[in-house]
């Protein structure tokens, strides 16, 4: 494999920042685009702004939720600056509020809250959503498949690939293709769709695939002194948070993974052929974390679009551990995407 295709699934290196003080951060390197997208990628911005924040909190709090909105497409030639505002530090909860900036616009903004580690004994109700049949399951290979090679049968041969082409003229550029599938089989995220994922005729509300990170990051636990180190000199900058020292990485990389490819299926849901879209952006992006995501292993998506309305779509995902069935994360997302009239797209495709 190539060192560039290598580079592609280096979430650590993707996301890296530099501490200009102990509360600001400039990006090591340029953010880039997605496949497909002039603007950076919505899912970069909301890491980033995730790792930021997590280098201001002592270690015993972790990220129970983080609202966000995409103010202005970021530009894949700056580096991005973070600043990361303590709203409240409380005995239970710290909000933050992180602010991103190029050119010296604000060009996104996120508030994190982050609550406490509780002892068990402290528990009171308890309740998790659990898909029981999910529990120990690899994708079953009858239901689903690896995404390049999906997207290769289901898209790029020549009979469907004509199909798209009258769709819009990126299918007619074969280099920006052979860019889907190196997206889909050396990115960050690997994916197991289900074989009718990039066009499917029958009605449904929900789609379900599986995702997970390439990069192995750590779920050891913390070393214990570190927390009570930084609740005494709240302000010191931590040492670096990496994917190989702190399972707290497992959150960013949720973070990543959960901005991509979910506004890209709304599509689905309606009966029509994936990328049929002329203008796509995500205006906004919640993420509820309920334990910390295993993001090396299977997790299950269930996706829902409960409503399309003048080029808004809201799209939700419930995320679950592959390994206990449990519900890891919830996510809900607004789209700025717009679609040619639904007539047209069947009849030219
Ligand atoms: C095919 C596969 C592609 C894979 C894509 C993966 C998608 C992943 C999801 C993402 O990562 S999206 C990235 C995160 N989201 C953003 O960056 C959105 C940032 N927010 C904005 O850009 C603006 O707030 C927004 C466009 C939503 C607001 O638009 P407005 O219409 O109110 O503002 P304005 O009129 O000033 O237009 C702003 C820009 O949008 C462009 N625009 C708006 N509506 C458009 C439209 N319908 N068609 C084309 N361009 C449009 C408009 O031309 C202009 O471009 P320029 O800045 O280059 O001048």
């Amino acid at each position: 494999m190539s060192v560039s295709k290598m580079a592609m699934s280096n979430l650590e290196k993707i996301l890296e920042l530099v501490p200009l003080s102990p509360t600001s951060f400039v990006t090591r390197y340029l953010p880039a685009a997605p496949v497909g997208s002039k603007g950076t990628f919505g899912g970069t911005l909301v890491s980033q702004s995730l790792l930021a924040s997590l280098y201001t909190v002592p270690l015993n709090f972790f990220p129970t939720s983080l609202h966000s909105y995409f103010i202005k497409g970021g530009d894949p030639r700056a580096k991005i600056t973070y600043h990361v505002q303590n709203l409240r530090n409380g005995r239970n909860f710290i909000h933050k509020q992180v602010s991103a900036y190029q050119h010296d616009k604000l060009i996104f903004t996120s508030m994190i809250l982050f609550a406490v580690q509780r002892s068990k004994e402290h528990d009171s109700l308890q309740h998790w959503e659990t898909i029981p049949a999910l529990q120990d399951r690899q994708p079953d290979s009858h239901e689903y498949e690896e995404a390049s090679s999906l997207f290769e049968r289901e898209v790029l041969s020549p009979e469907k690939l004509s199909r798209y082409a009258s769709l819009s003229d990126r299918f007619q550029d074969a280099a920006e293709m052979s860019k889907y599938v190196d997206a889909f089989q050396y990115g960050a995220m690997e994916y197991q769709f289900p074989k009718d994922v990039f066009y499917s005729a029958r009605h449904t509300d929900e789609l379900d695939y599986f995702v997970r990170v390439r990069q192995p990051i750590t779920t050891a636990e913390q070393a214990g002194n570190e927390s009570s180190l930084q609740t005494h000199h709240p302000h010191r900058i931590p040492k670096s948070i990496s994917p190989a020292n702190d399972a707290r990485y497992n959150y960013v990389a949720f973070a990543y993974l959960s901005d991509s490819y979910l506004l890209l299926t709304i599509p689905y849901f309606h009966g029509l052929p994936l990328y049929c879209h002329s203008f796509s952006v995500s205006l906004d992006h919640t993420i509820y974390f309920h334990q910390l995501p295993h993001v090396n292993d299977w997790i299950h998506l269930k996706v829902a679009n409960p409503r399309s309305h003048w080029d808004k779509h809201l799209v939700q995902g419930r995320y679950f551990d592959s390994r206990t069935g449990r519900i890891a994360a919830s996510v809900s997302q607004e789209g700025y995407v717009v679609y040619g009239a639904e007539r047209d797209i069947r009849a030219k495709f």
